[in-house]
């Protein structure tokens, strides 16, 4: 099987310029096959609260109302995305940008209202991913960027999680290749010790997870990215890594850098 790269960037490298300037020249110099995905949370927040919407967060989602579906969709769909865009083909990188509504490739559901009225978030069924359209962008050597947005196939953008996204697309892709998801963020991998860089934990499976989970290392955004790491190690991804956005050339070759999930 040819492989395939799917990376998805996190939030605090897309709100740093240098940072960002610096993953996408890197990201573009991957050779091969690769998709980007990305959401750009901070940015959402902060354009939210100059146009007097508050941004609310239960369990890590973002509450997506009426207003703030707009604000993401404009946000995520427009804005950072058109951007990551244009910035990869001033790197030479042949980049089309995409939400899970194009050719429908991430249809998805409103997340029913439990103790937590979501709004518009939206969950994904992996087996309803369209891989084929993706797959034709990749043959016609194109590289897809898609922003975390899904949609409901009634006319409704839904808000989707970008990590559950790049997991999502990764297990769905591993039927026509041998998929590496690779989660880039601003810290060297998932760390003994969030407050020291140095602390990278170099493999991770379910029993050395549950012991970290007791011993109270892991906490915000991290939970939710192993959560989606183990889901595509156990859906037939064939490798998961989540390390640092510079180092993710040397995370497309054998020389990994950061965390590995088994
Ligand atoms: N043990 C840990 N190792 C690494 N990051 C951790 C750890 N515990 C908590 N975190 C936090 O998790 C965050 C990553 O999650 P998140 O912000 O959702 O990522 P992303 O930027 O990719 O969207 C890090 O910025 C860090 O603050
Ligand atoms: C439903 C939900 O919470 N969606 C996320 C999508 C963006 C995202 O995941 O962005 P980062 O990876 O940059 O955090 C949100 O709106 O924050």
């Amino acid at each position: 099987m040819i492989d395939l790269f799917v990376i998805k960037v996190g939030g605090n490298v897309i709100d740093n310029p240098v940072l960002l300037q610096s993953f996408l020249k890197k990201f573009a110099d991957v050779k091969g096959k690769k998709i980007l995905i990305h959401g750009g949370g901070k940015i959402a927040t902060r354009i939210g609260d100059k146009l007097g919407i508050e941004s609310k967060y239960v369990d890590g989602r973002r509450i997506t109302d009426a207003e703030t579906i707009d604000v993401v969709t404009m946000v995520y769909g427009g804005l950072v995305n058109k951007q990551l865009v244009a910035k990869l083909q001033a790197n030479g990188c042949n980049a089309i940008g995409l939400t899970g509504a194009d050719a429908n490739i991430i249809p998805a559901y409103k997340r029913p209202v439990k103790e937590v009225d979501f709004g518009f978030a939206g969950d994904i069924r992996v087996e309803d991913v369209q891989a084929a359209p993706l797959k034709a962008l990749l043959d016609a050597g194109l590289t897809p960027v898609f922003a975390s947005l899904t949609h409901d196939g009634q006319g409704q953008i839904l808000n989707t999680n970008a990590d559950t996204i790049a997991s999502s697309l990764a297990i769905a892709l591993s039927k026509y290749y041998s998929v590496r998801l690779i989660y880039c963020f601003e810290k060297k991998g998932v760390l003994h010790d969030a407050s020291n860089d140095d602390a990278v934990i170099n493999l991770i499976d379910r029993v050395i997870y549950k012991e970290l989970r007791e011993d109270n290392v892991l906490t915000d955004g991290i939970l939710p990215k192993l959560e989606n790491a183990f889901a595509a190690i156990e859906s037939g991804v064939a490798e998961v890594l989540i390390g640092h956005a510079d180092d993710v050339q040397s995370n497309t070759t054998d020389t990994v850098a950061g965390t590995l999930i088994r």
